[in-house]
């Protein structure tokens, strides 16, 4: 099927089909393509467009976000969004934040979800406090240089449980306990998950505020 919508679609499907979206995590492409499929949209996923990983070298997750929308752009010659997104735990001064991705990694073990659990909770025994929130920095260009990105973001609180649960989403969900909802980010139901989140909560901003742009 092409990626591309049919001219019978709406404006705005068929001019947001033909935006590239910045990310190979299949946890985040799965959940903006769900959120966005209830709004009646869709947008192309670098990875069948060829586009490989960017660099993620900043120390805030603007910046990494633009990197990453500015990388797909430049290889494809569409107009963009990124994701930079990351656990923040208030314990530990935020981190590890936008080293998220890479945490056990940079501490000598591999870059995989299960190391960076494993490694959070070793970090966290016996703390008392273990309030933590998830964020998510969307950046969306028009193109590779766009001089006015649109940036959104997304927060969302919770606490670090001590014993995992749940087996949905991905990255740290299973130990992202919504002390409102009574369960971790894993046991809710992925249309749950995207009807809180941070990177709903984000993509919603970002939509309306791409909706004003050109009137603003
Ligand atoms: O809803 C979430 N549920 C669980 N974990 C999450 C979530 N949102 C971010 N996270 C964690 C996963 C990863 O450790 C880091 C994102 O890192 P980040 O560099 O933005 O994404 P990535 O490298 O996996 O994919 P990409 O850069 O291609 O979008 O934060
Ligand atoms: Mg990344």
């Amino acid at each position: 099927m092409s990626s591309y919508a049919p001219s019978s679609e709406s404006p705005s499907e068929s001019a947001l089909s033909k935006v590239v979206l910045a990310s190979n995590n299949a946890g985040k492409l799965k959940e903006f393509s769900a959120i966005l499929a209830s709004v009646g949209m869709r947008m192309v996923p670098q990875g069948e467009l060829g586009v490989g990983e960017a660099e993620e070298p900043y120390a805030t997750f603007v910046e990494n976000a633009l990197t990453k929308a500015r990388h797909a752009s430049r290889h494809t010659g569409l107009p963009a969004l990124a994701d930079d997104s990351g656990l923040c735990v208030d314990c530990l001064g935020g981190a590890p934040g936008v080293y998220s991705a890479r945490y056990a990694s940079l501490d000598g073990g591999e870059k995989s979800d299960a190391a960076n659990n494993r490694l959070l909770l070793q970090t966290l025994e016996g703390q008392a406090d273990r309030s933590a929130s998830y964020v998510a920095v969307l950046v969306y260009v028009r193109s590779a240089d766009d001089p006015r990105p649109i940036i959104a973001e997304g927060v969302w609180h919770g606490q670090i449980a001590l014993e995992p649960a749940g087996a949905n989403g991905f990255g740290y969900d299973p130990y992202f306990y919504l002390p409102d909802l009574g369960r971790t980010a894993a046991e809710l139901a992925p249309e749950e998950k995207n009807s809180h989140s941070h990177r709903s909560r984000a993509l919603r901003k970002l939509l309306r505020a791409l909706a004003g742009h050109d009137e603003s």
